[in-house]
């Protein structure tokens, strides 16, 4: 895999370790290449002693499946060089966007392509992914936020203008030193970030709800700051559709998540918690009608790291491989 040394990376390999299918090969870095992986994941302790190689299509060439977590638009120069009966699974954001305008737009570069979406409970992804030999890992809000609105457009119950407030955990920005996420700065406090609609998750969140939807669907996106490892807490609203009662949507979102391996619809009246998903692979949801307002009000909770990342990477490998989609990936998380 590219990019051990990160917070994705090392989350990947963390559930990998646990993965009864998996053999773990190279292991790549770049400014730590030539490190040994205990220097850098210390709690990886099996892969103390693997040493990071660099991140070259050489060295990740061999493997069956290669996992990309790099710096945005790094991963199409390697991906390009690997073959394509190598299954590639890209957990950054290069090839999630299918409107390449928008990418240019977010993303400031020239669009890479497009790959089957790594979102298996969207309609229609399972089917994608089967067999794929490339997969696009969806971002972390976008996950939550997508998972947290799905059945309420997929069922037409919401007017597609949705306003999402969502808070994040530090790793989500990953380990590259930034003044924001400075201890004193980040310990004890909230702020927001990318207000006014300039967060790149944002078309990811439209393209998905859209699709749901089957029309387009804006979303006015505040991400913020929270003062703690991991976790995405998603708070999603959007003004019911006419005649759209709570128990419409409680129905919409039984429906949808019953079969669901990974999403969990709380029992009425419970709200998701970072904590209750910490390390888990699991989305915990809940909605509600708030009458006053006419507004449907859905909540998601999950790991920004895991469900949010590297556990949708495993997710959408197994669905690539033919292997059962829970392989390797728990609904039990750690609390307190
Ligand atoms: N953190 C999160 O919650 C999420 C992250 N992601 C995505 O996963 C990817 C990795 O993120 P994250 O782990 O958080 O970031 P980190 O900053 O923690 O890690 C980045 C990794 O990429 C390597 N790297 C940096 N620059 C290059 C380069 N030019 N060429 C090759 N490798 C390079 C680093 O190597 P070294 O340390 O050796 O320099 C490191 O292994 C990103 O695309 C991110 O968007 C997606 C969803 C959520
Ligand atoms: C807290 C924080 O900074 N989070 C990151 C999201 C990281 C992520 O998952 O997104 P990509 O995979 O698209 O990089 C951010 O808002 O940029």
């Amino acid at each position: 895999m590219a990019g051990a040394s990160g917070y994705a990376g090392g989350e990947l390999l963390r559930l990998l370790l646990a993965h009864p299918g998996v053999e773990i090969g190279a292991l790549t870095g770049n400014s730590n290449a030539g490190q040994p992986l205990g220097a850098l994941q210390p709690h990886l302790l099996p892969l103390a002693g693997r040493v990071l190689e660099p991140t070259t299509a050489e060295v990740l060439a061999g493997h069956d499946v290669v996992f990309l977590a790099l710096p945005h638009g790094q991963s199409a120069a390697v991906a390009a060089q690997l073959g394509d009966e190598v299954l590639v699974v890209d957990m950054g954001a290069d090839f999630r966007l299918a409107d390449p305008a928008a990418w240019e737009r977010f993303y400031g570069s020239p669009h890479a392509g497009t790959w089957p979406y790594g979102l298996p409970e969207l309609p229609g992804a399972r089917a994608a992914l089967e067999g794929s030999r490339r997969v696009a890992v969806p971002g972390c809000y976008p996950t939550a936020v997508t998972l947290a609105l799905l059945p309420a457009y997929a069922h037409g119950l919401a007017e597609p203008e949705a306003v999402v407030v969502a808070a994040s955990g530090t790793s989500g920005a990953g380990k590259a030193p930034k003044t924001h996420l400075l201890g004193s700065e980040v310990m004890g406090s909230m702020s927001p970030y990318g207000v006014g609609g300039g967060h790149r998750h944002t078309p990811e969140m439209a393209q998905n709800l859209g699709a749901a939807a089957g029309e387009p669907v804006t979303v006015s996106f505040t991400p913020t700051l929270a003062p703690m490892a991991r976790g995405i807490l998603a708070t999603c609203s959007a003004k019911a559709r006419p005649g759209t009662t709570a128990q419409d949507l409680r129905a919409a979102y039984e429906k949808a998540y019953a079969d669901e391996p990974f999403v969990h619809l709380l029992p009425e009246g419970r709200w998701p918690a970072t904590a209750s998903v910490h390390g888990s692979n699991a989305v915990h949801v809940q909605v509600a009608y708030d009458p006053a307002a006419d507004r449907v009000i859905a909540v998601s909770a999950i790991d920004n790291l895991t469900k949010g990342t590297a556990g949708g990477a495993v997710q959408s490998m197994n669905i690539a491989l033919g292997l059962p989609e829970e392989t390797g990936l728990s609904t039990i998380g750690i609390a307190p």
